[in-house]
């Protein structure tokens, strides 16, 4: 007889849900269930990329100290994910604070280990900067991805103080490296000043198409799902969500805020519309905890990290139950 691993959430009726180190959701770490998971939850403290606030590298253990409270019935996708597919929490990867270019090396390799196993890779926490090396190790094993990427910001910028890998510039880079399937890159929820209108030129020559922040307030989730859901297609897709999409009001604790952003309704709703896309990774990114007050920024992501493995372990079902 197989051993039997552990699965799904300890049990918050019989253990006190404050109590114990913090995992993903209350998830068994991927060590516990002998290192084979069909979801890896993995923290990357690294936030060196960033072009104002530090703080992105506690975003990790802040979102899993938030997740304490999720429960293990999502009744917006009904599914109980955690029972569909083993999702296990992977830890952090040991990323060098003082050398970005060595840092995305070895976030690259650790998400290569990840997808390598034939799990799919859900990252909390660091800065937007970490974008890059996932989507490189996802084209890696999928070929070019779709990409939808959240956030209050293009990132599609070239350098800072001639930095190449930074905060701003992670989706630049992938389109010059062709990791990303052009025809399907989507930003949602861009506002705010910028440095000039080449800014939106350059983008629209990579093949991104906006949705902004006002467009989702005037066209409601529902109808923004549907357009994004035509534009992706089955192409394997990656989804990037920089807490900063938020209003600051709804996400006060990141490193540059931008006001007029969506509420977290409208992001979770948006998610909930990616039902049947071929979800293959996702990053949450950007959140500093030391500028959030009452966890307002890390209980939003934790259900945003909730929507995306919720979407990620619908797809590990269906996939078993073809083959
Ligand atoms: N990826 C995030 N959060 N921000 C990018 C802002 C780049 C700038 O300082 O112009
Ligand atoms: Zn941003
Ligand atoms: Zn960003």
């Amino acid at each position: 007889m197989p051993e039997q691993l552990p699965r799904g959430p300890v049990d918050s009726s019989r253990v006190p849900r404050y109590a114990g180190p913090a995992t993903f959701a209350r998830l068994p770490r991927l060590d516990e269930v002998g290192g084979r998971a069909d979801v890896a939850v993995v923290g990357v403290p690294f936030d060196t990329g960033v072009s104002y606030r530090p703080g992105a590298r506690f975003g990790g253990n802040a979102i899993r100290e938030a997740s304490r409270l999720l429960r293990p019935y999502n009744p917006a996708q009904d599914a109980s994910p955690f029972a569909l597919a083993q999702v296990a929490d992977a830890g952090d990867i040991a990323a060098n604070p003082f050398d970005i270019d060595e840092a995305v090396e070895t976030v690259q390799a650790a998400a290569d280990a990840v997808l390598d196993s034939g799990a799919r890779l859900m990252t909390l926490g660091g800065d937007h900067t970490i974008a890059l090396p996932l989507l490189r190790a996802v084209a890696r094993k999928h070929g070019p991805v779709a990409l939808l990427h959240f956030d209050a910001h293009l990132d599609t910028w070239d350098t800072y103080f001639g930095a190449a890998y930074t905060h701003g510039t992670p989706f630049r880079r992938a389109v010059e490296e062709g990791v990303l399937d052009t025809s399907a890159l989507s930003h949602v929820g861009i506002r705010g000043p910028l440095y000039g209108p080449k800014d939106l030129d350059d983008d629209a020559k990579m093949g991104f198409g906006i949705v902004t922040s006002a467009d989702v307030m005037r066209r409601g989730p529902d109808e923004v799902a549907q357009q994004l859901r035509e534009r992706i297609g089955d192409r394997p897709l990656y989804v990037s969500v920089d807490i900063d999409v938020l209003d600051p009001a709804h996400a006060p604790g990141t490193g540059t805020p931008e006001a007029g952003g969506l509420t977290s309704r409208e992001l979770l709703e948006i998610l909930r519309g990616l039902s049947g896309c071929r979800l293959v990774s996702a990053d949450l990114v950007e959140v500093a905890p030391a500028y959030d007050h009452a966890e307002i920024t890390s209980v939003a992501a934790s259900h945003t990290a909730y929507e995306l493995t919720t979407l990620m372990a619908r797809q590990v079902a269906e996939a078993r139950e073809e083959s």
